[in-house]
């Protein structure tokens, strides 16, 4: 599949169109529980194509959960393709939320299962742990690139156990502000953005980053269910609050299984959205 403008230019595209929100599909088992669902292959297919037929023509990412998929093993992963596929013809941009990381050889082949185009799995972009170090990553960061593709990479993440690493200070300076001066230098000059994005989670404190020349996108995930909420993105972000792209999950399906009712759940976060941008 040939994707035309480099990724940078097509999120910024959707997000000008929906706005800026990234919901998560993940078929957690307290949901399909909460959706009369069991916990087999048939009931996550139901349940993410269900989320995916509510959601793909509404906001401008759907973020699949791998683990959750993986879970079902290849039978889970042979749904999270069709979940890919139909996100992706509903016209939202999907990220595949994978955390891959690894030495730079084995880089290559995850690059070539999410990232090139012949993959059954390739999405518009993916995420990635740099925690075996930022270079490792560069087959995936490269193959993106080519093949007009993004890659959002763990700098700050939501979780509370992540502050003791990613807020370490080494010689170099802060371990988390590395990984936002190494994506920042793969993005210089693009316009309107690069396609090296962070994910900095909307539960971080202000002010403990500075992303003012990351010139790339931000996924924040931890709305709603982690405890973050739109107000307060603001303070969080301040001024790169543009290039942030707040992400949800289960804060928008646990108001399934009615498509409507899914629907209604992501406009409410997507207008809070509006607001707190205009
Ligand atoms: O720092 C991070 C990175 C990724 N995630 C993922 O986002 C969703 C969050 O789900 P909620 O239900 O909205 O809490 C989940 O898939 C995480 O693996 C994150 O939370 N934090």
């Amino acid at each position: 599949m040939t994707l035309g403008a480099p990724f940078g230019a097509r999120l910024a595209e959707a997000v000008r169109r929906r706005g800026p929100l990234c919901v998560g599909v993940d078929p957690h088992p307290s949901l399909l529980g909460a959706w009369g669902l069991g916990e087999d292959v048939a009931s996550l297919e139901r349940f993410a194509l269900t989320a995916v037929e509510a959601l793909a023509d509404q906001v401008a990412v759907l973020k699949p959960q791998a683990a959750f998929f993986e879970a079902y093993g290849s039978a889970g992963v042979a749904v999270l393709e069709r979940v890919v596929t139909e996100a992706r013809q509903g016209g939202a941009l999907v990220l595949l939320d994978v955390k891959r990381g690894d030495i730079g050889s084995t880089m290559t082949a995850y690059a070539k299962a999410y990232l090139d185009e012949h993959s059954p799995l390739a999405a518009d972009a993916v995420t990635l742990s740099p925690y075996l170090g930022y270079g490792s990553l560069a087959p995936a960061i490269g193959l993106a690139e080519q093949t007009g593709r993004g890659v959002f990479v763990l700098a700050r993440t939501s979780n509370p156990e992540g502050a003791g690493l990613q807020r370490a200070v080494t010689e170099g300076g802060g371990v988390a502000q590395s990984i936002v001066d190494a994506a920042a230098a793969g993005n210089a000059g693009a316009d309107p953005m690069g396609h090296i994005g962070l994910v900095v989670g909307a539960t971080v404190r202000a002010g403990e980053l500075d992303l003012s020349r990351l010139n790339g996108p931000i996924l924040a995930p931890g709305l709603g269910a982690q405890g973050a909420t739109v107000d307060g993105l603001r303070a969080t972000f301040g001024p790169v609050l543009p290039q942030v792209l707040p992400a949800t999950a289960r804060d928008v399906l646990r108001h399934g299984p009615g498509t409507a009712e899914l629907r209604k759940a992501a406009r409410r976060v997507q207008d809070q959205l509006t607001t707190l941008l205009d």
